[in-house]
């Protein structure tokens, strides 16, 4: 990548981006409720059961002026999800206030593995044992959201919870190729721990993006 590319992008001017699309925002709080998502590449968090691997690698999605992706999103929706990828690898501030500037809600789906930038109506943290969240993240975040994969999630989870603010809202989402075994015992744990609720992918079972 070009030099001045790469100056833009390190400054959050420029952002790689891998897809963007008008769908139903399928998981946790605001499930259920029609969304603009633009997908950004670049993660070295790692997760073996990541749905979305593809994203992993920033060079292989193009550079793109944030005005441009805000240009285009705000035809779409007044409720713009950022998603990646880990969007915090990247610095929100200039994408973020420019959705703003148009009036668009911003919700980000994060890992929180990274410093937060950005100013956001809606914080998704789904934090992840490879590379736990940074304070900033939970200080800040709406919801928790913890993908059950075995067992010893719901532990991992409860710990995560203890590192959040009060106001945060609690999740437990089954990891999608366990869904089978690993539903009930989230169903089972829901209800002895009520504080917890349940989110599940729901643009799989609807054959959406
Ligand atoms: C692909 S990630 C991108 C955003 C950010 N890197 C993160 O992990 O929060 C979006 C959401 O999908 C969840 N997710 C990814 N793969 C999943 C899977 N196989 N089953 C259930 N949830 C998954 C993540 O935990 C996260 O909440
Ligand atoms: N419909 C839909 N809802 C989502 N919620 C979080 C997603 C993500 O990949 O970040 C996602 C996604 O990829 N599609
Ligand atoms: S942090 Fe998010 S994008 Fe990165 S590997 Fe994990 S689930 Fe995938
Ligand atoms: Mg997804």
């Amino acid at each position: 990548m070009k030099q001045e590319i790469q100056d833009l992008v390190n400054k959050g001017l420029m952002l790689p981006l891998m897809e963007e699309f008008y769908t139903i925002q399928g998981e946790g709080y605001h499930k259920g409720t029609a969304a603009y998502f633009i997908r950004i590449g670049g993660c070295d968090v790692g997760c073996h059961w990541c749905d979305v691997k593809e994203s992993w690698i920033a060079d292989l999605h193009p550079p793109t002026k944030t005005e441009t992706i805000v240009q285009n999103a705000k035809k779409y929706s007044d409720t713009v999800v950022v998603t990646g990828g880990e969007p915090l690898t990247w610095d929100m501030t200039e994408l973020t206030s420019k959705l703003k500037a148009e009036n668009c809600k911003t919700h980000i789906e994060t890992s929180g593995a990274y410093e937060l930038t950005g100013e956001w109506d809606w914080i998704c943290l789904s934090p992840k044992k490879m590379k736990l969240p940074t304070q900033s993240v939970y200080e800040k975040a709406n919801e928790l959201k913890c993908i059950i994969y075995n067992k010893d999630d719901f532990k991992f989870a409860e710990a995560q919870a203890e590192k959040v603010n009060n106001d945060c809202i609690l999740y437990l989402q089954p990891e999608w190729s366990k869904r089978d075994t690993m539903i009930p015992l989230i169903v089972d744990y829901v209800m002895a721990n009520p504080k917890w609720k349940v989110s599940l992918q729901t643009h799989k079972y609807l054959n959406i993006p």
